[in-house]
């Protein structure tokens, strides 16, 4: 701001000689200004900044008076800008200040340095508008300074001021005009002065100036500075609570930063994206890619190295070249394909099984002589527990590959098999991928469990991916979505399991080279059981097998009273729950040694789930053989006549439609074939039959059980009970003929778990049987029949 001197007015600094002593000169008339903010106090010097250009009439008729006296009048409401206020609602005390060098700004405002001199009041107004004029009166205030309570008062101030002063060092260049002026042992400036270094509002330091009597103008200003004094402390608490932290956070940004400096001088550190780069490439040493994927590598770690490493690209970047550079590019472990070793790893690990193991024989030849495993999908199919998943790895132990196992069952969307794209947030690549970087290798063995229970969505077919990905003729180009790149699947083993395969997809089953396995015969059982799950439970819960031991009449009981299921699942649990129960008791005296026989089971298994043998017989009573997915299982078919008032069948027991239309074709033929059995000819023609199925609540379907019901429908109407002991299966037609069925092994080891003698089984399924090993053909007598003819002689003669 250009400011400019005024002329009329003494330029002089404010000097000590300056000081008026009370009384000296005392001018009755004297002008007027009001101030905004805060009162002006006697013991003040300070510079006062009037907005408004119409107070120069005043200043200048100050300048023009000897003594340049001027009264200051707090007002609040005063509003400089208007340059009016009403002289009414002025205080009754003022200030008399001397006027020192007023300034004129460009801008209108006028600034002046005034030094207040004592209290004045107006008597009346000689002047209410510019210059304002009064006459005026000085308030007397008594200078009783040797009064013992104005001293102690005059003490506690200056304790008050001197705590104030380091808080607020701003106070310490007014304090040192003050003492320029005024001795320490003033009490009536000391309080003044008091009043006016604290940051009180402009009308409690109004009551200070209102108050002429001394004491309790002390004990007023006495009140401000304490209430100064509490502000100014929690203001510093808080300043330096501020600074505490926010120089705790400087710190450790700056050792931080230090580290980071000292740690790259050391070259101990790269920053991120450097070591991210020199990670990467350090990843594809000694990996052979192929062209396009070295070219898209490249094209990546370049777009990598200039983006910005807070930028989401950059996550999405690394991400990719993450997993680009996992891949075991060109790296194939070889395989080792020596014959004796591989059926030594076989049984190694498993019992019995001889036609799967040989069958994986097989194909492992076929590969040694090829010099090489590809080209092919095995797929192992059979019940729960029957060892197929051990199977797998034991394949992949045999040709010293990695394994990696995941389940393809529930799975409904085309991108886990495949991936997503890259453009997805939080896109991935899909199973194979994360198979391969697992495996670190570029054929290992993947095996994809419960390929039959695979499912799909509007997201995508995965058996069709599936498709493409085990084809041996497309899966050499395999392409990843997130990728995005051709990866050579054809050297990786696959080897799928599956509990059927009615759900699998006919070209998908055409891929692959299917071997069964069968549930196990209690025997095999035993063995597995001995051989394997008893010293593996041991093994588990940390038991020396001396120390804990199953003989094997309780095992078979185990295996026989508990545990009938095709597979070895739940065999594996009741051994589990035998020697859990057992460590409890061994705990109590470590040094004993436990053997378990027949009578330890129920007490550590409870009650025997199965009793001995039960099947149904009598008239109108015949034992079928059904198949279902967790093996095979008898199935008894009951018929009864319930009146004989109407002809009519009636069918419970849960039957699906086929079976439903079996038990129809049955009914057709045998009722019109009676006489052919020696049973007069109209004998269903007044009879309501009912044919049920138990168990009632299992829902069953198929045409197996034709020559069942068949069967016991003849038996009913012969009035005569089938041979004991037997069980059969068969397709029949409405003239009699006995066409083949399915599942001819589990059929025959759930007959013998039952303990069947002798089965009837469609002529067709001959070369089924002619397969089977002897170990379940033993014990059976198996008669084979192509018409209802030869059943029904095997059954009732
Ligand atoms: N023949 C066998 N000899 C030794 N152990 C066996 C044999 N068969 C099965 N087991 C054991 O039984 C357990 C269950 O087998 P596994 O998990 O391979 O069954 P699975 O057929 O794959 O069943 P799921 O279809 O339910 O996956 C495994 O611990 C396995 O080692």
């Amino acid at each position: 701001m250009h400011q400019e001197d005024i002329d009329v007015i003494d330029n002089d600094e404010p000097q000590p000689t300056d000081i008026v002593v009370a009384g000296e000169q005392r001018p009755d008339q004297l002008h007027v200004m009001p101030v905004q903010n805060r009162p002006f106090f006697p013991a003040q010097v300070m510079p006062v900044l009037i907005k408004s250009g119409d107070w120069i009439e005043t200043l200048k008729a100050v300048g023009e008076t000897d003594h340049k006296m001027l009264a200051l009048f707090y007002s609040e409401d005063f509003d400089h800008q208007e340059g009016r206020f009403n002289p009414q609602t002025l205080p009754q005390t003022g200030c008399v200040v001397r006027v020192h060098q007023v300034k004129e700004g460009d801008d209108g405002d006028i600034q002046f340095i005034a030094e207040g001199i004592e209290r004045v009041h107006i008597d009346s107004w000689e002047s209410t508008s510019h210059p304002y004029l009064a006459n005026v009166s000085y308030p007397e205030t008594e200078q009783d300074s040797e009064g013992k309570e104005i001293k102690a008062y005059a003490m506690a101030l200056i304790n008050a001021i001197k705590e104030l002063l380091p808080i607020n060092p701003l106070l310490s260049e007014e304090l040192k005009d003050y003492l320029n002026r005024f001795g320490p042992n003033e009490p009536s400036p000391l309080t003044d002065f008091g009043a006016a270094i604290t940051t009180a509002p402009g009308p409690l330091l109004q009551e200070v100036v209102d108050q002429v009597a001394l004491l309790p103008r002390m004990e007023k200003t006495l009140a401000l500075l304490k209430k100064e004094l509490d502000a100014a402390r929690l203001h510093s608490e808080i300043a330096e609570e501020v600074n505490r932290k926010i120089s705790k956070h400087e710190r450790e940004f700056f050792l931080r930063e230090q580290l980071r400096v000292i740690q790259k001088e050391l070259g101990v550190a790269k920053d991120d994206k450097t070591a991210d780069l020199e990670e990467f490439n350090a990843r594809m040493q000694g990996k052979t890619l192929p062209e396009a994927a070295e070219k898209k590598f490249k094209e990546e770690m370049q777009k990598f190295s200039v983006l910005e490493s807070g930028s989401p690209e950059y996550a999405v970047s690394r991400n990719y070249l993450d997993w680009i550079t996992q891949m075991p590019w060109g790296i194939h472990s070889t395989d080792k394909l020596e014959l004796s070793q591989a059926r030594t790893i076989l049984d190694k690990h498993h019992d019995g099984l001889d036609d799967v193991k040989d069958r994986i024989l097989e194909f492992l030849a076929l590969g040694a002589f090829k010099g090489e495993i590809s080209g092919s999908i095995i797929l192992l199919v059979g019940p729960p527990g029957v060892g197929k998943t051990s199977i797998g790895r034991s394949i992949a132990e045999c040709l010293d590959r990695p394994f990696y196992r995941f389940s393809v069952g529930g799975m409904r969307d085309e991108a886990e098999i495949k991936g997503h794209r890259r453009t997805y947030i939080g896109a991935m690549p899909g199973k194979l991928v994360q198979a391969l970087k697992e495996a670190e290798v570029m054929n290992p063995v993947i095996m994809l469990d419960e390929i039959d229970k695979m499912g799909s969505s509007y997201q995508g077919d995965p058996a069709s991916a599936l498709l493409e990905t085990l084809d041996p003729e497309q899966n050499v180009n395999f392409l990843d979505h997130y990728l995005d790149l051709r990866l050579d699947l054809s050297k990786v083993l696959f080897v799928c399991t599956a509990n059927t395969l009615d759900s699998i997809p006919a070209p998908l089953l055409d891929r692959m080279d299917v071997i069964h396995l069968s549930g196990y015969l209690a025997e095999e059982k035993l063995a597995i059981g001995k051989h394997h799950l008893w010293p593996r439970q041991l093994k588990r819960a940390g038991v020396k097998r001396s120390q804990l031991k199953i003989t094997d009449a309780a095992l078979k009981k185990v295996v026989v009273d508990y545990c009938r299921e095709a597979g070895v699942r739940s065999l594996d649990k009741a051994l589990a729950k035998l020697v859990r129960k057992s460590v409890v008791k061994l705990l109590q005296d470590p040094q004993q040694k436990l053997s378990l026989g027949l009578k330890a089971i129920p007490e550590l298994l409870g009650p025997a789930k199965f009793k001995a043998e039960q099947t149904l017989c009598g008239t109108g009573i015949v034992t079928g053989l059904a198949w279902t997915s967790v093996g095979g299982a008898t199935l008894p078919v009951e018929a009864n006549s319930i009146h004989q008032q109407s002809r009519g069948l009636k069918l419970t027991g849960q039957l699906g439609d086929v079976m439903k239309e079996s038990a129809e074709i049955a009914f057709s033929f045998i009722s019109s074939h009676l006489s052919q059995y020696d049973v007069e000819e109209n004998y269903f023609d007044k009879r309501f039959v009912h044919l049920h199925v138990p168990e009632g609540a299992t829902p069953k379907d198929g045409p197996s059980a034709g020559i069942t019901m068949s069967t016991a429908l003849l038996s009913l109407a012969l009035g005569k009970a089938p041979k004991k002991h037997l069980a059969m299966t068969g397709e029949i037609t409405l003239n009699g003929y006995v066409l083949a069925v399915g599942g001819i092994r589990e059929k025959l080891i759930a007959a013998k778990r039952q303990g069947i003698k002798e089965v009837l089984l469609p002529e067709e399924c001959s070369g089924d049987y002619q397969e089977l090993p002897d170990h379940v053909k033993e014990g059976l007598k198996v008669h084979f029949v192509s018409h209802f003819d030869q059943v029904a002689k095997l059954a009732f003669d």
